[in-house]
């Protein structure tokens, strides 16, 4: 399949249902179009229409790289004319936020793409942000920890999700917080095209999650959204051709950055969006995480459950994801409870080796999911005395050197860049 240009050709949202249609066109001689749609909660008093459009704007671009990568165009065609920090934004989700595609499909080209835009809007006038935080549920660790953070400082949170699944639905339940969930549905064309073997591979899903996000507060009267990405979100796995390669792109202090400066010069929206957890390491927030137990019987952060199509009920048990928070929570628990969290004993089977030594940084790069640093993992290591088989394998297969390193380690002392705004950086302090 040959195509010259990705176009948007319209979109359409319907405040009495919430339903927002993307088009998208990949041009060529054959042509293929695609509908992606997308469904919000509606408010009983909905709010700032205006602006809601605005984010729609936003929303119908960025959520045009999952088709984008069925051809890989050379040309990508923004519909409308917007402020030159959007544009910018624009190209870097097309490019960083696609360089784990590009390189796994060797498509160079694609680091090299610029969204092109009709002309330049100036920037919006400021619109303030007032509401209760909007905190963004993945069913995960880390945003139990952050609703939990803003819960005890008595901000009354609002759980959001993007296609709840059960696990996320057991999650809001667990914390008997009243959440709003959005859908999104892509096109299933992309499905029939998949399985007849077009392009595939992975996208910056956290920033189209965001778009959703920040959408569904301006409507609601809420925000700003709060997420729940970490220090370490902001690391590549590997450099290709001089480009920085990171399966979490979108998660990372520099993607949340442009999508803010993108955000408020298009909407005037100010503070709409920051990660509370931006400078914790994950071995910090696991720490953190463990001081909650209501939520062991239903935590889930395997990406297997989050699969659209036959996902695992909860942990797999054999994935770096797994692995990793394994790893991670088992410092800061006793290994009963951790094994009762993943329903298997990781560290008492052998056939995991391999899959920590990587985690480890040990013969090979960071794995394309998503976890930590090796420093991390090192640093777990290093705080578990016990002689689980699995431990003693790792620790014998560890070079000496490393272990100095991880003596002075950084990873439970906060820092790093971050766009917490002040009053919540406090909430933040106090809790740790
Ligand atoms: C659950 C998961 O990890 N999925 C990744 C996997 O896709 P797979 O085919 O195994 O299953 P599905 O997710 O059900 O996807 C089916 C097809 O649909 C395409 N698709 C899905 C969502 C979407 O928004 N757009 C799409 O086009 C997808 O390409 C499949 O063909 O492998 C894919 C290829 O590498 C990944 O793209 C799938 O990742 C999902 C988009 C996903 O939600 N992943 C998150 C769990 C994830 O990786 N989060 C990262 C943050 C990444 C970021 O920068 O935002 C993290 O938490 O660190
Ligand atoms: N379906 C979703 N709807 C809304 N926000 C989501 C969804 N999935 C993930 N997120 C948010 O995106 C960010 C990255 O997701 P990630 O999976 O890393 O977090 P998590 O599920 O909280 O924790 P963990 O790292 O343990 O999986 C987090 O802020 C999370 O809250």
């Amino acid at each position: 399949m040959q195509f010259d240009v990705m176009r948007f050709p319209s979109y359409a949202f319907d405040p009495s249902t919430g339903v927002a249609t993307f088009d998208y066109v990949l041009d060529g001689p054959e042509p293929l179009e695609f509908t992606e749609t997308i469904t919000l909660p509606v408010p009983a008093e909905p709010r700032s229409p205006e602006t809601l459009h605005r984010v729609l704007e936003l929303l119908h671009v960025v959520a045009g790289v999952s088709y984008y990568k069925v051809g890989a165009p050379p040309r990508i065609e923004a519909p409308r004319p917007v402020a030159p920090e959007v544009a910018a934004w624009f190209t870097r989700i097309y490019t960083d936020g696609l360089a784990e595609y590009a390189y796994r499909n060797q498509l160079p080209h694609v680091l090299e793409l610029t969204v092109e835009t009709p002309g330049t809007l100036p920037a919006a006038a400021p619109v303030p942000v007032t509401g209760r935080p909007l905190s963004a549920v993945g069913g995960g660790k880390d945003s139990i920890v952050t609703l939990e953070i803003l819960r005890a400082a008595g901000l009354d949170p609002v759980p959001f999700s993007v296609n709840p699944n059960p696990v996320i639905e057991n999650v809001n339940a667990a914390s008997g917080l009243p959440a709003l969930a959005a859908r999104r549905r892509l096109d299933p064309r992309l499905f029939e095209l998949n399985k007849a073997g077009a392009l595939n591979g992975h996208i910056p899903v956290t920033a189209i999650n965001s778009l959703i996000a920040i959408a569904t507060a301006v409507w609601h009267g809420l925000g700003p959204v709060v997420m729940s990405n970490e220090r370490s979100a902001s690391d590549p796995n590997l450099i290709w051709n001089g480009h920085e390669v990171n399966h979490q792109w979108s998660k990372g202090v520099l993607a949340e950055g442009l999508l803010r400066d993108a955000v408020t010069a298009h909407t005037g929206l100010v503070d709409p969006y920051f990660s509370l957890l931006r400078t914790l390491s994950e071995l910090h927030i696991a720490q953190l995480f463990a001081g909650h137990t209501a939520y062991d019987d239903v935590v889930t952060s395997c990406n297997k459950a989050f699969k659209l199509h036959d996902p695992t009920a909860r942990w797999c048990g054999d994935c770096p994801k797994c692995r990793f928070v394994f790893l991670a929570m088992a410092p800061h628990m006793p290994r009963e409870r951790l094994a009762h969290i993943f329903g298997h004993d990781l560290f008492a089977d052998q056939a995991q080796v391999p899959g920590f030594l990587e985690l480890l940084g040990v013969d090979a790069h960071k794995p394309f999911e998503c976890v930590g640093e090796a420093e991390e993992c090192l640093v777990a290591l290093s705080m578990l005395t016990d002689d689980a088989p699995v431990l003693v394998a790792l620790r014998a297969a560890v070079p000496a050197s490393a272990w100095d390193d991880a003596s002075h380690s950084n990873v439970f002392t906060p820092g790093g860049e971050h766009h917490i705004p002040a009053s919540y950086l406090k909430i933040l302090t106090d809790a740790l």
